[in-house]
């Protein structure tokens, strides 16, 4: 650790290193989260040969960080649950199965946005 910080750097500094471990961690655990990672990186390729527009680079990033973020939140939910009711309980199954619907808003929004933005120019190559 840098000791030419001052407290608040440091601070700042400490707080993005627990975010950060956050993410490697649920990359490393997170099957689905891997999986998004994944598509997220198709799409990038994607945009990049199509040659999105600024506006429609802005949109697909907002809705790539909606999922991703909508994912991260679903894993801590699920650790959550997992620490501290470990045993089945219905209050737990309705706790994790809200959050993969939030996961699936997410994802079924950015398909929508998806297609609306590349179905077009997909077309259009034709
Ligand atoms: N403690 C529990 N009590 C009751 N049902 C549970 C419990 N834990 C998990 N479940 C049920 O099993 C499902 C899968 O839970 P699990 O923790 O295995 O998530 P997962 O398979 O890792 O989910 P995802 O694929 O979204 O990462 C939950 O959505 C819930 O319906």
């Amino acid at each position: 650790m840098n000791l030419a910080l001052n407290g608040n750097q440091r601070k700042k500094s400490i707080g993005f290193s627990h975010a950060w471990n956050g993410l490697k961690e649920v990359t490393k655990t997170e099957r689905n989260f891997k999986i998004h990672l994944i598509a997220t990186i198709t799409v990038i390729i994607a945009g990049i040969l199509i040659q999105l527009t600024l506006i429609e680079w802005a949109i697909i990033m907002l809705t790539i960080g909606l999922v991703l973020v909508a994912e991260a939140t679903n894993a801590a939910v699920e650790k959550l649950i997992d620490y501290v009711k470990p045993d089945t309980h219905p209050l737990a199954k309705t706790i994790k199965d809200v959050a993969a619907g939030a996961v699936l808003l997410a994802a079924l929004t950015s398909l929508i946005v998806g297609m609306i933005i590349f179905l077009p120019k997909i077309y259009g190559l034709f």
